[in-house]
């Protein structure tokens, strides 16, 4: 994980004394007013390659009090979607409680039981470090999470090792497995908008991808993703999601009509 700053994540009024963007006019996540979108012929399909990983490759799996984070090598790459390409850097998820429902983008005002971020860089920029400071630096793929009729396979690999990361600080590995079946089937529909890191140091250089289509997981697996890791000093991590913020005149695009 890339120990940046020890983060004041439970008060969010303090973030912008502490990370002035986080007061900024591209600030994430957003509410998607899907009236408002404005289709363009420009957003070719998402193209991923090198996802499919061979068991023998380790990933570390931790909880870094915020939320669970599964580092990515940066074999991983969007090929295409964005016009330049990107590399992944870890994946992280954001939910709710039993209380309710935790996505961070909101579409139409509807908050979804929770999201998946995969988050990358631009390697055009040298180091993460440099790209996270740099327009376009960083992208995130995000697909809201939904409950459905069954369990959703592909999710177990990483929520079945929650117990082991249920304390802060907690690292377990996780066996190589296809990344790809993280997200929706479907690649071709969704929202691109230019928005910011949704956590200090809401460095406002991310390119968002927002899935049309949801990614359905079992009642116990959403239930289990709720109750069982732990945040700062042994509380309970929930709601791990900033509020949506401001368009501030931004234009989300869509990929579809
Ligand atoms: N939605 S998001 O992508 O903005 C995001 C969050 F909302 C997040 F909440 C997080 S976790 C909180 C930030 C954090 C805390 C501790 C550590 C550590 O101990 O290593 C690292 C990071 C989190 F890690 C991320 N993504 C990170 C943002 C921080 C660093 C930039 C590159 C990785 C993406
Ligand atoms: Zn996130």
């Amino acid at each position: 994980a890339l120990p940046l700053v020890s983060l004041p994540c439970t008060d969010k009024a303090q973030w912008p004394s502490k990370f002035p963007d986080c007061d900024g006019q591209i600030q994430s996540p957003i509410n998607i007013d899907t009236n408002s979108t404005i289709f363009s012929r420009e957003l070719p399909p998402v193209v991923l390659a090198g996802y499919n990983l061979d068991p023998s490759e380790q990933l570390d799996l931790m909880n870094n009090g915020h939320t669970v984070v599964l580092r990515l090598p940066g074999s991983l790459t969007i090929a295409s979607g964005y016009p330049q390409e990107y590399r992944a850097m870890q994946l992280h998820l954001h939910w709710g409680s039993p209380e309710g429902p935790g996505s961070e983008h909101t579409v139409d005002g509807r908050r979804y039981d929770g999201e998946l971020h995969m988050v990358y860089y631009n390697p055009s920029y040298g180091s993460i470090k440099e790209a996270m400071k740099q327009a376009g630096g960083l992208a995130v793929l995000a697909a809201f999470l939904q409950v459905g009729p069954e369990d959703n396979v592909h999710y177990q690999p990483v929520l079945e090792q929650l117990r082991e990361v249920q304390e802060e600080g907690k690292e377990t590995t996780v066996a190589g497995f296809n990344i790809r079946d993280l997200l929706p089937a479907n690649l071709v529909r969704y929202y691109r908008y230019s928005g910011s890191l949704t956590t200090p140091p809401c460095f406002q250089t991310v390119n968002w991808t927002v899935f049309n289509q949801t990614v359905l997981l079992s009642k116990e697996q959403i239930s289990l993703l709720e109750t069982t890791l732990q945040g700062d000093d042994d509380k309970d991590l929930q709601n791990n999601f900033r509020l949506t913020q401001s368009l501030h005149g931004r234009k989300v695009l869509a990929s579809f009509q």
